[in-house]
């Protein structure tokens, strides 16, 4: 369903950054995957990459066959793809609730945005009529583009570091939602993660370092690897390494 072939991005920021390095990934129908490794090592990049705000500088994507690499954001979303920033953007001027509406606005199924927003950890009374701007928390705001997400009836659902600022107590419905929209819909659930609650979610494991893959198995295999602390980034990466290193203070 959704196939991502020889995909590299570099960026030129005064110099060129090699961001990611001949990704490869086929994601089938109706499954979750759970993207994780170390920071910065390019996993919120991919899902860029996936999503179109980010054009690869080589490689391919097809969803349903279909090549869309080049297809912009709109398109992409047009065709069901979906994602929820780590960082969600506000929305000046609208509620809440017609945010929700205008995400459901093409998905055949009525939808209870009460409930939506239940499954996020939200009290719809006190939600529905907020405005959706810089009067939101992270957390608020966070979960709010999560029931967007999950208001659209969608081929792939792309979430990066869904855990980010939600607490605990809603972090637990949340995690049962990916379960139940996984058991619902056929839609393929990508998430970035570093949770153990939510890897535990996966039907399998991808982890990226240094702009690659460097692993894709099941749960069981990847989570031992990264509980021994194995292949954090690279062989050089010991404290005493860097003799030359500046000091501070
Ligand atoms: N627009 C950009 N310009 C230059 N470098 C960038 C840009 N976006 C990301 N990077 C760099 O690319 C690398 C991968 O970043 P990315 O955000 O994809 O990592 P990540 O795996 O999602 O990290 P985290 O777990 O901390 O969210 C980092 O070194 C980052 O500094």
């Amino acid at each position: 369903m959704l196939e991502i072939q020889g995909v590299s991005l570099t960026m030129d920021e005064g110099q060129t950054v090699e961001i990611l390095r001949n990704i490869n990934l086929r994601l089938a129908e109706k499954k979750i995957y759970v993207i994780t490794g170390p920071n910065g090592g390019g996993k919120s990049s991919l899902a860029k990459v996936i999503m179109g705000v980010y054009p690869p500088s080589a490689g391919k994507i097809f969803l349903d066959g279909q090549d869309i690499t080049t297809k912009t954001i709109t398109e992409r979303a047009l065709l069901g793809l979906g994602y929820a920033f780590q960082n969600p953007p506000r929305f000046k001027g609208l509620k809440v609730k017609e945010l929700i509406k205008l995400a459901a606005s093409t998905n055949p199924d009525k939808l209870n945005i009460g409930d939506l927003l239940h499954d996020v950890g939200l009290c719809a009374q006190d939600y529905l009529d907020r405005d959706a701007d810089a009067s939101l928390s992270g957390g608020e705001m966070k979960r709010i583009e999560i029931a967007t997400v999950l208001a659209r009836k969608l081929r792939v659902a792309v979430f990066d570091e869904p855990e980010a600022g939600i607490d605990l107590w809603s972090f637990q419905r949340l995690a049962e939602t990916f379960k139940f929209i996984h058991e619902k819909y056929e839609t393929t659930i990508l998430i970035i993660s570093h949770q153990e609650r939510i890897l535990d979610l996966a039907d399998e494991i991808i982890l990226i370092a240094n702009g690659e893959i460097s692993e894709q198995s099941d749960k069981d295999k990847i989570l031992n690897k990264i509980l021994k602390d194995e292949d954090c980034c690279s062989s050089q990466c010991e404290k005493g390494v860097i003799q030359d290193a500046e000091f501070a203070g």
